[in-house]
Formats: structure tokens, sequence, C-alpha cells
């Protein structure tokens, strides 16, 4: 096991990520020569940038003197980087030996952008995958799972590109950020509907003012889908009804595939656009709406799908079906409302109104401000003092209904340039077999789910009738009899959050369980979070844990990855060559989620970002301020780090054994008494239940490690402990660690130190390591 101190705040450009991304598929006989290789063809590549930025700068120039338009020199970065890209992967992918690494490759970067879907898919009949077995289930690796890549295309944009795309871009330009302690700005020209739901428009005025003639931009309005897959309780969309009804104008769908732009976060130079699982849940969300849309409103309420960047996409539209105004609800990842407010700013400055609405969460983020002051309810950054927080505001408004009727078109839009459906994004990277057959991995999760508001709705439905009830005492188990199972839903916007709680707290739900309610808020809380850390998917919260020495081991965390550690809690979650869960079907329950999430950063000791950004790529519900909220207590460097042992071979979440019977069919025959343990179990019985040991087919597999559990555990505790003893300027004189208050988070305490909640074995542990 190598021991590095890993430091996850500083990642690489995307160059550096593609080189890396390029050597690690890189085999043969000699790996050194051909990364030198890559690396030089790299270099010649950024060579060729330098030509294209000097380019592009005089056509910046051009701009400025008013010669082009924006829209016109956005298209032409978009295009430059698009092809040099593109030739690059080409090229680096010859050099590559065998066709699953080029394949590898070219999926990868096309899945960043920088080359097109067909390139990636092998167009040369080249790139195809022997899976060996067969079947699509059967046949895929997790090689060929698309998994994101740390930094996209745009981290190689010229520094003065016309519009600023990231937070740190924005500073420099002088445009303020969205992402900072401020609270969230609203960008000049975007106007926060709901805190003037009655109030006419400037733009409708101007079209009254005319006489209710069309305004040069147009009286129709875009409705700008993005995660918020539903049509009831969705602020933006009756709002958008509501004004386009007014002005006598049409109303619009669009959606807009930019992922490059919902995800890469250049502040960081990392990427987290939607994990693989979720995209194919986004685009069965999509076409699910679309039939929704066009059986309840007519055809013309068709959703018009687009490719490229938001704002070219979008002027585009909204020129082609005479629209003035965009309508949206707002998203709350650091990347994301970086580029709604750019592109906000430019909807705005080609004369569009631009109007958004808080529809994903129940509480926006920037106005919970935790009293740490008054009584004591709670450590900083813990549920209790955000719940009282919430409490103090106004009431949450009724969910509203959903609308009886839109003013749309007679007929489905017909934009040029457009694509007729969801699947046609080509947002989902299918790798090809050697006969040329795709692999679609996708469709176990379509299997699993039924992706839809309607059932989105049924479920809920379900789950207040049945399973509320046996929630408090149930919801931990394993095989998920209790629990909601609407997280996916919810996270895409299929499932209003504020009607779930509206729902929970009108059939009585408070009164049957005190934890699902509050669950709901756990989830606002952790996009609290994530405002006030806009890099807590990548950098620890407690900032003196950067230092902590973490294993860095691949073939551990493969095996974790796998399902393979021989743990069979672990295990069952997350096989993925056969039956287990997290592959199935892209969701686990939260113990089990927990035993996992432990397993990799308290016994095997890796980061727990490895863990972090896997679930991100392989739940349905795959939620940044969650995920890395939930990952950042495990690994403990978050707000609340977890305070409880969760042994592998407990078995108080499967306590007769079922569920790990029904994910681990290596053990289906085990009787139940050895199913959390098998090692245990005497070689008679094992014989007659079929189980070996081993990487053989049929195998389950030994026990990553060998060595006591609790050891392990104290292992990690003293590396924390060393980690802290470095800092003694974060630990208060109790022992705690420290955190300081971000401006906007408190009533009144923005920018001092607090303490967090910290372990009492943590607390003892740090007068150990400062003493040696
Ligand atoms: C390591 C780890 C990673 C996780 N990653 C995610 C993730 O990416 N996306 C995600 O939605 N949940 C995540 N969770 C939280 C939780 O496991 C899931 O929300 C839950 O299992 C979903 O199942 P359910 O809808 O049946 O939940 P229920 O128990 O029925 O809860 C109802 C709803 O409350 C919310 N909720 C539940 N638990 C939490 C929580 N801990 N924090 C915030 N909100 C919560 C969800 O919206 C959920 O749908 C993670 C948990 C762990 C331990």
């Amino acid at each position: 096991m190598v021991t590095t101190r890993a430091s996850y705040a500083r990642r690489g450009t995307s160059s550096k990520v593609l080189v890396a991304a390029a050597s690690a598929n890189a085999a043969g006989p000699s790996p050194a020569d051909r990364n030198r290789q890559l690396a030089s063809r790299m270099r010649e590549a950024l060579a060729t940038n330098k030509a294209a930025y000097k380019r592009l700068k005089h056509e910046t120039l051009l701009f400025r003197q008013g010669e082009v338009s924006a829209e016109a020199l956005q298209q032409q970065f978009a295009l430059a980087f698009q092809s040099q890209a593109s030739s690059l992967f080409l090229e680096l992918a010859e050099l590559l030996p065998s066709p699953q690494q080029r394949a590898q490759l070219l999926s990868a970067a096309s899945r960043a952008g920088w080359i097109a879907p067909d390139e990636a898919l092998g167009s040369r009949g080249e790139l195809g995958v022997d899976s060996g077995r067969g079947g699509a289930d059967e046949g895929v690796s997790d090689g060929w799972r698309p998994l994101n890549l740390s930094v996209s295309a745009v981290a190689d944009q010229p520094a003065d590109s016309v519009q600023p795309t990231s937070a740190s871009e924005q500073r420099q330009s002088g445009v303020p950020s969205t992402s900072g302690a401020e609270g969230l700005e609203l960008p000049p020209g975007v106007t926060d509907g709901e805190s003037r739901p009655a109030k006419r428009s400037r733009r409708e005025k101007k079209v009254e003012g005319r006489g209710g003639a069309a305004a040069s931009a147009g009286t129709g309005i875009l409705y700008w889908l993005r995660q918020d897959f539903r049509l009831h309780d969705n602020p933006a969309l009756c709002a958008a009804a509501a004004a386009a009804k007014r002005a006598g104008g049409k109303l619009t769908f669009v959606y807009v595939c930019s992922l490059e732009e919902d995800g890469d976060d250049l502040e960081t130079g990392t990427s987290w656009r939607p994990g693989g699982a979720c995209l194919v849940w986004i685009e069965a969300a999509l076409m699910s709406l679309d039939a929704d849309l066009a059986a309840r409103y007519g055809p013309g309420a068709r959703i018009v799908f687009r490719r490229g960047a938001y704002l070219p996409e979008l002027s585009a539209v909204a020129a082609s079906v005479g629209a003035g105004a965009v309508y949206y609800n707002r998203r709350y990842e650091p990347a994301m409302t970086a580029t709604d407010k750019r592109v906000a700013e430019g909807l705005q400055q080609q004369g569009m109104e631009v109007r958004s609405y808080a529809g994903l969460l129940m509480r926006e983020p920037q106005e919970v401000k935790v009293d740490m002051t008054g009584r004591w309810v709670g450590h900083f950054g813990t549920l209790s003092p955000f719940m009282r927080a919430c409490d103090r505001l106004p009431a949450l408004p009724k969910p509203l209904p959903t609308p009886g009727s839109l003013p749309v078109a007679d007929r489905a839009p017909a934009v040029p340039g457009s694509l007729p459906s969801a699947a046609a994004l080509g947002m989902v990277r299918l790798p090809v077999r050697a006969d040329g057959s795709l692999v679609d991995w996708g469709q176990q999760l379509r299997d699993a789910w039924d992706i839809s508001e309607g059932a989105a709705l049924a479920c809920m439905d379900k789950f207040m009738s049945e399973g509320l009830a046996t929630y408090e005492a149930a919801r931990h188990f394993a095989d998920a009899r209790a629990v909601s199972l609407l997280s996916a839903y919810v996270h895409h916007g299929q499932l209003s959050a504020r009607l779930l709680l509206h729902e929970t707290v009108a059939r009585g739900g408070r009164e049957l369980s005190k934890t699902f309610s509050r669950r709901l808020i756990w989830r606002d809380l952790a996009y609290w979070q994530l405002h006030h850390w806009p890099q807590m998917a990548v950098r620890p919260m407690r900032t003196h844990y950067t230092g902590q020495e973490w294993n860095e081991n691949p073939a551990a965390l493969r095996a974790w990855q796998r399902g393979k550690t021989g743990f069979p809690l672990v295990d069952a979650g997350k096989f993925f060559e056969s039956m287990r869960q997290l592959w199935r079907t892209g969701w686990m329950q939260q113990s089990v989620r927990m035993v996992c999430a432990a397993f990799l950063t308290e016994y095997l000791n890796i980061h727990w970002l490895h863990g972090c950004r896997w679930f991100h790529d392989t739940l349905v519900d795959g939620d940044l301020a969650i995920n890395s909220m939930m990952w950042q207590n495990a690994g403990k460097s978050g707000l609340d780090q977890w305070n409880f042992t969760l042994l592998p071979t407990s078995s108080s979440q499967d306590p007769d054994g079922a569920y790990i019977a029904r994910w681990v069919h290596e053990l289906e025959r085990l009787p139940r008494k050895w199913l959390h343990q098998p090692w245990l179990a005497p070689s008679g019985v094992l014989e007659s239940a079929g189980v070996q040991f081993g990487t053989g087919p049929g195998c389950y597999p030994h026990r990553l490690t060998t060595e006591v559990l609790q050891d392990l555990r104290k292992e990690n505790a003293r590396k924390i402990a060393e980690a802290r003893a470095q800092a003694p300027e974060w630990i208060d004189p109790g022992g705690y660690d420290m955190v300081v208050l971000p401006e906007g988070a408190t009533v009144k305490q923005g920018g001092s130190k607090m303490r967090v909640f910290t372990k009492s074995d943590y607390r003892k542990l740090l007068s150990t390591a400062q003493s040696t």
C-alpha cells in the first residue's frame, strides 16, 4: 500500500488530465515512451491553441468595435475549440495500441465535449468492445461506463474570452460572483419573479404601451427547462404561462444540452457534470415530459431540443419563435449558478427579459441565516440550528397546481437546427461492441424505474399511504422496505420537495414520523452548505484536514467500486458484473451508502473524494450538494462528522440476510447465519451452499483485508489526529475543530471562527499526536 499526501485542492488543467487519461489507458512495450509521445502531442496542440487564441483575440477586438455580433463571436470560439480538440483527440487515439483503449479515450473525450458523439462511437469501425460475454447487461465493464473527466474543454479557453465563465473569471472581469458569501445575486435585468408576482414586467408594459403590438423581441416566452421536469408546483411555468397569456404571446418549451456549462467548475478546475446514471434519468425524464406536454396541451407544447452553448441556442430559439422573455427555475450548483448568471446577462444584453424562480428547494440557501447566539440547539452546520433558522422564515407557500391550459401554438414548434427528441441529444454515451452493436448499459436503469412525473406522484402517494407509518422504525433496513424511494424524482425536479413536505404534513406525517420531514430539510441544509462552501465537492470544509494522509491504493478502490471487497454488505450495494444494486438500479438505501462510505474512508483509509466521484457517476439521484455533504461527513472533514461505528459485518441493517442474498448471488444459498461473515462458515456449510472463495467465475472474493477492523479505524483516526496536530490554530481549547463562518450564513457572526462538532476520540487523540 503506497501512502501519499493527497492534495485534491489543486487539480491539473484539462491538458494534464487528458494526458493522464490517455496515459492511464496506454499500455504496451514502453509506457514511458508513449507518455512522452502523448505529452509532446499535447504541447503541440497547446501551441496551436495559442495561434487560435491570437486569431480569436483579433475577432474580439472587432466585436468591441461593433463589427461582429456577440453571438457570431461566441460561435467562432466554440467552433475553433471544437475542431482543434477534435483533431487532437483523434490523433491521440491513434497512439493507443488497442481498439478498446482508443474507444475509451474517445468516449471520455466526447463526454468532455471535445469531440462529436459520432467520432466517439468509432465511425472508423475499429472502436469496438469485446465484452467477452455477449449480452448488454453482462458485457459492460466499468472502463466502458462513461466516467467524468476532471476538467473539460472550456478550461483552455483564452483568458479574455468574451463571456466570463467562472467565479474567478467573473472576478477578473469585474462581474460579481454568484457563489460568494454575499448571497445569490440575480444579474441585472433578471427578476426574482416570486418576490413581485403580480407586477407587470417592463416588457409587458412596453408591449402594452405599443398598443399590444409585438415588441421587437417578440411577445412569446421561452420556458427554459433544466432540473424541473414536472408540471405540478412549478413556479416558473405558472408565471410564464400567466405572462404569455397577458401579453397575448405563445409559450415555448426549450431544453438545451450543454453539459460543459452545467458542470465544469473552473474555480476548482474540476468537472461535476451530471453523472452517467443521472444522464440516463434526464434523457428518460425529458422524453416522458415531452409526451405528457403534447398529450395534455397539444403539439405546440412539444419541447424544442438543442445541443450547444446556452446563450446562442436560447437566442436562436427565441428569434425563431418570436420570444422576448425567458423564464426558468433556479439551480444551485456552483458551475450552474455561474452559468445561469452569465447566460441571463447575455440574454438581457440582447433585450430579452429574464425571470428566475425558486422551484428546486424549499428554502433558498441565501435566505437561511443560522443564529448561533441564542439558546444552543446544536453545533453550527448541523440540522437543528438550520431547522430553527428555517422556522423563523415566513411559512412556505402552498404548492401550485398543474396548469389546466397553456398558451402554446397550434403546431409543434419548428425551429431550424433543433433535434427531434431527447435521445438525439446524445447525452448518454454508449460504447460499441466489436460487432458494431451498442452496449445500452442504461437500459437496466430504465427497467428499474418508471421515470415520469406520473410515477413520481404515484410513488409519493404509495409511500404516504403505506410507508410513512413504518418509516420511523424501519427506515434503516437495507432492503428499503420503509423508505420513500423518491430521491431521484426529487433531485431531477420531477417531484416538488415543497409538495412532498406539504403532503407529509397534510397526511399527519409529522406525527407518524418526525424523521421523514427532517430529511427533506436536510436536503436544503446540503444546498445551504454548498452555497456557503462552493468548493465542498473537492476541498475539506475543515480546511486543516487537507493535510491528512490517505492511502493511495487503486486496487482496493477498484475492488470497492466493483463490490469485490469480500464483505457482503459492502458488496451487495454495488457489484456491476451481475445484479448488484447500485449498478443495476442506480440507487441504494441510506444505511448501505453509509456502510460503503465508512468502509472506504475509515477502514481502507481511501480519500472520500474517490467515493464521492463514484457515487456521483453511478447514482440516479447523484446530487452534488447532498453527496458531497455526506461524503465530507463520512471522511470527517464535513461540518457534521459521523460519530458512529459502521461495521461492514454488522447485521442490523439486514437482520435476516435477505438483502445480501438478493444482490450477492454467489452467497444466495448460504444459510442466513453466515451471510454477513461467510469466511466464518464451516467448510461443509460452504460446500453445500456452493460457495467458493477466489477470483474465478462464480467465486466470491476473499476479504480485501483480514486485519482487525477496529484497528484499521484507529489507524484512520490517528491520521486525522496527525493532521489536526499540524494546525493548532484551528483547534479550540476544548479540542474541537473550528471553521470560519461564511458571511451571510449566520445572523451576525460572519467571518468569525466557531467550533464544530468533533468526535470525543479525536479530541483525546489530539493530545497524543501533539506530544509525538
Ligand atoms: C455517502 C452518501 C451519499 C449520498 N448521496 C446522495 C445523493 O447523491 N443524492 C441524494 O438524493 N441523496 C444522497 N444521500 C442521502 C440518502 O442516502 C438518500 O437521499 C436516500 O437514501 C434516498 O432514498 P429515499 O428517497 O428512499 O429517502 P427517504 O429516506 O425516503 O428520504 C426522503 C428524501 O429526503 C432526502 N434525504 C434523505 N436523506 C438525506 C440526506 N442524508 N441528506 C439530504 N437529503 C436527504 C431525499 O431527497 C430523499 O428522497 C447520500 C447518503 C450517503 C450516506
